[in-house]
């Protein structure tokens, strides 16, 4: 049976990327996916506002909604600090096991927590089951209809604190015309809209940055 678009990602990395190093995981995959299939990662242009606002926090904690093949998991973890926590999360498990490789392949393995499951369930249990008190930087970049809903479970369950900063992608396409509603109204968010491009086009896309008041 033919092969799927991650296990086509994977390989790329495999043939084309060096073992440990995550600047050649990023780069094979926007390669393959800016010159052969194209794939839902932030990509480059995006990716570089990601990285400076990762610079920016210095997070010590970190979570990620929506794995996907991990290659912002990998932009993210080669720029934190030692002993920051990092938690990602994805429902789909054979997803999963190929983001599992493509982290191992940056030999990021030890910064990342992947979790797999859905948001809705895990984001009630973090402090539970993972230790975790609040969240210096929370990167959303699962289903668009989540990031709404998601938000305001972190917001009840005690996950964010003054200060705290969300950095949602894909907020003009696919678009997420209720999160922005809510995050650009509400007087508990201050947001910021950076202007970019869908990945690896010419479409306009950008990233909401929003901190959180407290
Ligand atoms: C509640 C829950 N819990 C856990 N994991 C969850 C979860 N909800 C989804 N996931 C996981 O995360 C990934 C899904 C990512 C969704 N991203 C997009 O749909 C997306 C789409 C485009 C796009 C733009 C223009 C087009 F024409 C077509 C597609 C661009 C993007 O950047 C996207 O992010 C995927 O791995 C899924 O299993
Ligand atoms: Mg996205």
């Amino acid at each position: 049976t033919r092969s799927t678009r991650p296990q086509r990602l994977l390989h790329a990395v495999q043939k084309n990327a060096t073992r440990g190093d995550p600047r050649s995981v990023i780069n094979a995959i926007d390669q393959f996916c800016r010159h052969k299939e194209w794939a839902m990662n932030v990509g480059d242009e995006k990716g570089c506002i990601l990285d400076s606002v990762v610079s920016e926090v210095n997070p010590s904690t970190v979570l990620e909604l929506g794995t996907y093949c991990g290659y912002s998991t990998v932009r993210i973890a080669r720029l934190l600090p030692p002993g920051a926590k990092f938690i990602t999360l994805e429902f789909n498990p054979k997803v999963a096991k190929i983001a599992r490789q493509v982290i191992a392949w940056a030999g990021l393995e030890d910064k990342i927590q992947l979790v797999e499951g859905a948001s809705g369930d895990l984001i009630p249990k973090m402090k539970e089951q993972f230790g975790v008190e609040t969240f210096d930087l929370v990167f959303l970049d699962h289903w668009k209809d989540r990031y709404l809903p998601d938000t305001k479970l972190m917001e009840e369950c005690g996950l964010l604190k003054k200060g705290s900063i969300l950095l949602a992608d894909n907020v003009i396409c696919p678009g997420t015309p209720d999160y922005l509603e809510y995050i650009r109204n509400s007087p508990r968010y201050k947001s910021q809209y950076f202007k970019s491009h869908l990945e690896y086009t010419k479409v306009e896309d950008g990233l909401e940055k929003s901190v959180f008041l407290g």
